[in-house]
């Protein structure tokens, strides 16, 4: 069949929307008609050719919603017109990982996904000339109609709306997720939450699910104090505004302590930011002893984090979360049932909804910080 997509042709250079060709889903696979995707900060790193697996062409997205068309041989699970979420993490329930119940990481697909490809190490997408497009993070979602294996798509409810719950596909998941599943945050903790936008905003309602008492927000752009306190941030920083010679890591320090603790620290912190310089100011602003900080920002290809291996020693912990630790075709239904039960909000962050033909306005809205989230409906 044809579809519409917007292709990335080469790294740094706009989106160009145009028809491609998509094959018919194989063994195990299954045909989605994408009705809405978010555009995460992800699909803009890997579009600049930050990303040491980024491949061009290719079609990216990975924040989408939408319906089955058609399932390939074998498929047990979903039928034609069931409404699904695409899970850049799989759940096969069968590899060693997803066994382990240890890590929400199935590693079934991981290796061709990588690549760009569908399980059988060919790709579905192509242009009108025949040249190969790439699949991106097994859900390309910035086109009409696309093809998953089974174990990556979440079946979800029918009354939930498409251009909310696509949120659920990436962000709202990874920063609720993180806060519940990796760091599993304790009624009346002390979080810092470094750059508040699509998956920061996200950590912070997750904490208010929590019972954190503290909730300091961190970021560069003041426009994102509003933001927070919307969704429950209790204290802001901006670091360019803090007094000459006082650090951020100080700073939190020093509103964490009490009569009773003077040592101070934050017992959580979460990195949402995706540079190794906050991600080290995360770690150091938390409690000697407990204080435990999870990367969730992706850094750029060749980036290292780095720190005094004492503040290691003193018992801080570096964490990292891959989709909030969810494990995708069991959480997201569940996710999808907070949101339309009233548990968790989406809609006040997003702000920009737009056809396909405008993907582009979408990634420079969030280069100027204008949008929590930019939707594209379909
Ligand atoms: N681990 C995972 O599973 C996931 C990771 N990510 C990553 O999370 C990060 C955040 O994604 P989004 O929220 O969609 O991006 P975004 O662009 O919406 O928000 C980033 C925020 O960080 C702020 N910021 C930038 N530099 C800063 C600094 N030095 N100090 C303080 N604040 C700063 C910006 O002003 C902005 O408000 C990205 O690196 C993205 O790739 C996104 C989804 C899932
Ligand atoms: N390809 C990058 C790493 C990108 C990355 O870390 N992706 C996250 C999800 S980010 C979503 O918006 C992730 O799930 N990672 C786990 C995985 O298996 O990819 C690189 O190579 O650095
Ligand atoms: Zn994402
Ligand atoms: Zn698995």
């Amino acid at each position: 069949m044809r579809t519409r997509a917007a292709v990335a042709v080469a790294a740094g250079k706009p989106l160009e929307i145009m028809e491609v060709n998509l094959d018919d889903p194989k063994e195990g696979e299954v045909l989605i008609e994408i009705k809405a995707t978010g555009i995460c900060h992800t699909d803009e790193f890997t579009l600049s050719g930050a990303d040491p697996e980024g491949i061009f062409p290719s079609i990216l997205g990975h924040e989408g919603a939408g319906v089955v068309v058609k399932c390939g041989p074998g498929v047990k699970t979903l039928k034609p017109g069931d409404h699904v979420i695409p899970l850049y993490t799989p759940e096969c329930r069968e590899c060693p990982s997803c066994l382990s119940r240890k890590t929400n990481l199935c590693t079934a697909i991981r290796a061709t996904q990588g690549q760009g490809l569908m399980p059988d190490g060919t790709t579905r997408f192509s242009m009108l000339d025949g040249t190969p497009i790439y699949h991106y993070m097994g859900c390309s979602t910035f086109a009409q109609h696309t093809v998953l294996p089974e174990i990556a798509l979440a079946k979800v409810r029918e009354d939930a709306p498409f251009d909310k719950i696509c949120y659920i596909g990436c962000g709202v998941t990874t920063g609720v997720g993180a806060v519940l599943n990796t760091a599993n945050v304790e009624a009346g903790a002390k979080a810092v939450v470094f750059g508040l936008g699509g998956i920061g905003l996200n950590v912070i309602q997750g904490l208010k699910l929590a019972g954190a008492d503290m909730i300091i927000g961190v970021d560069l752009n003041d426009d994102k104090k509003e933001w927070g306190e919307r969704f429950g941030m209790t204290h802001f920083i901006n670091p360019k505004s803090l007094p000459e010679g006082t650090s951020v890591v100080q700073a939190i320090v020093d509103m964490t302590k009490t009569p009773f603790d003077k040592i101070g620290g934050a017992d959580y912190s979460f990195d949402c930011t995706g540079n190794v310089k906050v991600m080290r100011d995360a770690l150091e602003c938390t409690h000697r002893g407990w204080g435990q900080s999870i990367i969730i920002g992706v850094a750029p290809a060749g980036a290292v984090i780095e720190t005094r291996p004492f503040q290691l020693v003193t018992g801080r912990v570096w964490k990292g979360t891959a989709f909030g630790g969810a494990r995708g075709r069991t959480d997201v239904p569940k996710i999808v049932d907070w949101y339309m039960d009233g548990k968790i909000e989406i809609d006040p962050m997003i702000t920009h909804i737009l056809p396909l033909e405008r993907i582009n306005e979408g990634f420079d809205l969030m280069h100027a910080g204008k949008s929590i989230r930019a939707v594209v409906v379909f």
